[in-house]
């Protein structure tokens, strides 16, 4: 099964009324390849989540940011991937590194938060990386691998999960990996997929690179055998988000 390259762009806390509004103008005017090309899912802030959903373009699809671990209930400040199924939001990021790192998401706790969206039928974008100490200390596979384990120990499908790799210390920093040493932690994790999980898991995940992706880099990165889109953090709420978008046509050639 080929693999449709994914752009996803992450606008984390970011946005005023005023901002989103811009941003949907530009995508909405935007000239995008068509959807047979690229699968485009934009993630604003849950307060924002339902305007840019209905505003948007019917190709752009959104996601929430993150969802509570279980069924809804008395968890104050939470929302529940029921709710987001209920109103028709189709995807949610799971596990960014910021979550990790800042507000003690576990690997453990990623997955079950991964198993539970999908069995509200939301699709998940799950997100793993090394920090620079990690990839200094040459730990990268083997933490990328124990963060996908975590999830693939609570799962039973990959068909609704989308992988993106995002080194820690790419994130935010405007360093972004080079296209071999993305091309090679992808590689590594298809890799583990087929001895881990199976062949055709292995050939059907979309594994996607996020870090300082930007107009000017993305290309190159796109032009990666084992890179099949991005999560765009920073560029996402600029008008490069339809440059990195239209580096789907990289794979046509
Ligand atoms: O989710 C997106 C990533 O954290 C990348 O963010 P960035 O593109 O601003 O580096």
């Amino acid at each position: 099964m080929g693999r449709k390259f994914f752009v996803g762009g992450n606008w984390k806390c970011n946005g005023t009324v005023d901002d989103v509004k811009k941003i949907v103008a530009t995508l909405n005017a935007g000239d995008i390849p068509s959807t047979d090309v690229v699968e485009v899912v934009v993630s604003p802030p849950f307060v924002f989540l339902t305007t840019v959903k209905s505003e948007l373009r019917s190709e752009i699809q959104v996601a929430a940011q993150n969802c509570w671990v279980k069924k809804g209930g008395a968890f104050t400040g939470e929302v529940s991937a029921e709710m987001l199924a209920n109103l028709g939001v189709p995807w949610v990021i799971l596990g960014h590194s910021e979550r990790r790192a800042l507000l003690g998401e576990t690997n453990e706790f990623v997955g079950e938060k991964v198993a539970y969206a999908l069995s509200q039928g939301l699709k998940v974008i799950a997100c793993v990386g090394e920090t620079l100490e990690q990839r200094e200390a040459g730990t990268t596979m083997e933490v990328v691998a124990a963060q996908t384990q975590a999830i693939a120990d609570k799962i039973s499908s990959w068909d609704n999960v989308v992988l993106a790799y995002e080194p820690v210390w790419a994130i935010g920093t405007g360093k972004v990996a080079s296209p071999a040493q993305a091309q090679e932690v992808h590689a590594g994790l298809r890799k583990w997929f087929a001895e881990k999980v199976s062949a055709d898991v292995s050939a059907s995940t979309r594994i996607i690179y996020g870090g300082s992706v930007s107009g000017s880099n993305c290309k190159e990165l796109a032009g990666q055998t084992d890179v099949d889109g991005f999560l765009v953090g920073g560029a996402s709420l600029k008008p490069e988000f339809i440059d990195i978008i239209k580096a789907a046509e990289v794979k046509k050639c």
